[in-house]
Order: C-alpha cells, then sequence, then structure tokens
C-alpha cells in the first residue's frame, strides 16, 4: 500500500509511473509541471471544451465538434490526426515532443478542447471567459470495461498485467489515471442547466447520431450548416467509419496493442454485461448509489439503464 505524502490518503494500487497530484492518480504524461499550467490556460470565449472521463467517447465528441466547428472541412480532418486538430489540455508526450497546451496555445480560434479533469483542476479563468462546454458521460460500467481493456492494451499505463476483478477493484476506488469517475461525475454534474454548458450521453449519441448532431450545431451556433452536411458529418462519425479513419484511430500515441484490444474496439452500449458477474453488479450497484448521494443532484443510475431498454 502506498501512502500518498501530506495527504493522509492510501493508494493500494499504484503502479509504475504514476504520481499523485491534488489527490488525484496521473500517469506522467500529465506531470505535475503540466497540470499547474493547465491553471493557468489563457480561455478564450471562443473556445469549445470537451470534456470528459477517459473512455466514454471523447475522440468521437472531438471529431464531431471540430467538423461542426469547421464547416464540415473533411479535407482538413483527413490532412492532420484529431489530437492535433483538438488539443488534449494536459497531456504531454514524451515521444511526439507535444504538449496539449502549447499546441492549443498556438491555434486560431475557435479550439476544440479535450479534456478529461474534474472541475477543481480546470484553467482558473473558465467561468470568467464563458467558453461554450460540452460534458459527456457514458455508463460508467461500460466506462470501467473500456478502460480495462485500454489498460490491458497499451504498455503506456504502467504495463497493467492484471485480470478483471482487479480493475473493477481499482476503477472503484479511483486508482486509475485521472483518478475516480465518482468524483469527476460529482465535480461536473452539478453545472447541467448552466449556460454555455451542454450535457450529453454516450447511449443519446449511439441511439441517433444525426439527431445528437443536429442538437450540437445548435448549441454551437452553426445554423448555416445544411441537413446534407449534417448527415454527412454524422456518417463520418460513425464507429465504422472512424475506426477505419487513421486520424481518429490514432493507436500509436498510447502505443496500443491492437491485438490485445483496439482504441475503437466495440462502440456498443451494454458491454458491462460480457465482463461483470452478478455479484459484481450488485456491489457496484450498491456503491454507484452511496457515492453519489454525496451528490445534491446525482444522475440517476435509471438513465443509463432505460437508454439500453430502448
Ligand atoms: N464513432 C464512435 N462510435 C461509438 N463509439 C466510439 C466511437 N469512437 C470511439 N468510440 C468508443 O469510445 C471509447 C473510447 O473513448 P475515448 O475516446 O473517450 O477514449 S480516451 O479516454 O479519449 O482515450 C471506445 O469504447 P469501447 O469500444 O467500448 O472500448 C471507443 O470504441
Amino acid at each position: 500500500m502506498t501512502k500518498v505524502p501530506g495527504s493522509g490518503k492510501k493508494f493500494s494500487h499504484m503502479l509504475p509511473g504514476q504520481h499523485v497530484y491534488h489527490g488525484i492518480l496521473f500517469f506522467g504524461f500529465s506531470p505535475p509541471d503540466t497540470l499547474e499550467a493547465v491553471r493557468e490556460f489563457g480561455v478564450r470565449g471562443e473556445d469549445v471544451f470537451i470534456v470528459t472521463y477517459p473512455k466514454a467517447g471523447t475522440t468521437w465528441m472531438q471529431e464531431i465538434v471540430w467538423l461542426l466547428l469547421n464547416d464540415a472541412d473533411f479535407a482538413g480532418a483527413a490532412a492532420s490526426p484529431v489530437y492535433m486538430r483538438s488539443p488534449f489540455l494536459e497531456f504531454k508526450d514524451d515521444v511526439l515532443k507535444e504538449v496539449g497546451l502549447d499546441i492549443a496555445e498556438a491555434m486560431p480560434s475557435p479550439r476544440v478542447i479535450k479534456t478529461h479533469l474534474p472541475l477543481k483542476l480546470m484553467p482558473k479563468q473558465l467561468f470568467e471567459k464563458k467558453p461554450k462546454v460540452i460534458v459527456l458521460f457514458r455508463n460508467p460500467k461500460d466506462v470501467c470495461c473500456s478502460y480495462y481493456n485500454f489498460y490491458r492494451s497499451s504498455s503506456s499505463f504502467g504495463d497493467f498485467q492484471g485480470e478483471w476483478p482487479q480493475f473493477l477493484d481499482m476503477f472503484m476506488e479511483g486508482h486509475v489515471d485521472h483518478g475516480s469517475w465518482f468524483d469527476f461525475t460529482k465535480s461536473w454534474w452539478p453545472l447541467n442547466g448552466s449556460d454555455n454548458f451542454r450535457f450529453v450521453f454516450y447511449e443519446d449519441l449511439k441511439m441517433n447520431l444525426l439527431e445528437e448532431v443536429k442538437k450540437l450545431a445548435l448549441f454551437l451556433g452553426k445554423t448555416d450548416l445544411s441537413p446534407e452536411m449534417l448527415t454527412k458529418i454524422s456518417d463520418h462519425c460513425s464507429f465504422e467509419s472512424m475506426k477505419t479513419n487513421p486520424m481518429t484511430n490514432h493507436e500509436d500515441v498510447y502505443s496500443i496493442d491492437s491485438s490485445v484490444s483496439p482504441l475503437l474496439r466495440k462502440g456498443t452500449v451494454g458491454d458491462w454485461k460480457n465482463h461483470f458477474t452478478v455479484q459484481q453488479n450488485e456491489d457496484f450497484d450498491r456503491e454507484y448509489k452511496e457515492k453519489m448521494s454525496e451528490c445534491s443532484s446525482p444522475i440517476p443510475f435509471k438513465y443509463f439503464i432505460e437508454k439500453e431498454d430502448e
């Protein structure tokens, strides 16, 4: 068991290469100096932030929003990977020598900026500059399965060799990169309904992508895009299309071994049923209620299940 200096908090599952920042576990590609710099990041009113817990469908939303803001510029989207067009704020890649912050700073507006940070670690100017913020949620059981397969396939994640029950434990404890899903969710969900904020569910994107693309276009003020263009964006962002597109299926960044599990793996709703035992599912439901009860207006878990059953 590793004790976190000064916090009194114990991390039972620390993997090589992880560090703790403000009580949250991160790998080396979000080092403390980058996380410090994020707080001072110069936000612009024209920015669009895509806020997600890892594995909620971030890349999907980045591609949709980038195309909407750039008038369906498919040639531009084919010319560079989505992570260069839509920088990952707190990400520093030693191989590419790229820091999301630097890419973002050098970019013209409007910028589409990805982050997995909880509210307390966001740039200080977030509320002052009033950028648009899209917060995307996904059933945490599916998030956990996707994250587990990602950890297994990527050597950048502490060379994780564990099995599903161990990962589930890590997830429930928040001992994974970017910390607890529950803490992340509790930090953002109370902003649902605020001006400039739009909350979206992965399950809704799956159910009717075109409808969600239309709603996002309205939110972003892109009322000039024709119905044909919106349909083209929706088609371009289907799972099958993004999986075969090297600009969105960028497995090189995290050294992913796709023979273990690809980055765009299944892209489905309800894959958790292939991972959880009955007991694990009951334990999860109980802990969800307990952990979310601290939230004044928690997302009812029913929401995810209803989407699944439809
Ligand atoms: N177009 C489209 N349609 C449906 N699903 C999609 C799509 N693009 C990405 N995905 C799925 O999103 C999961 C990866 O999540 P993220 O992009 O958030 O990962 S990351 O944290 O930013 O690395 C991962 O989920 P799983 O397949 O369940 O592992 C991806 O397959």
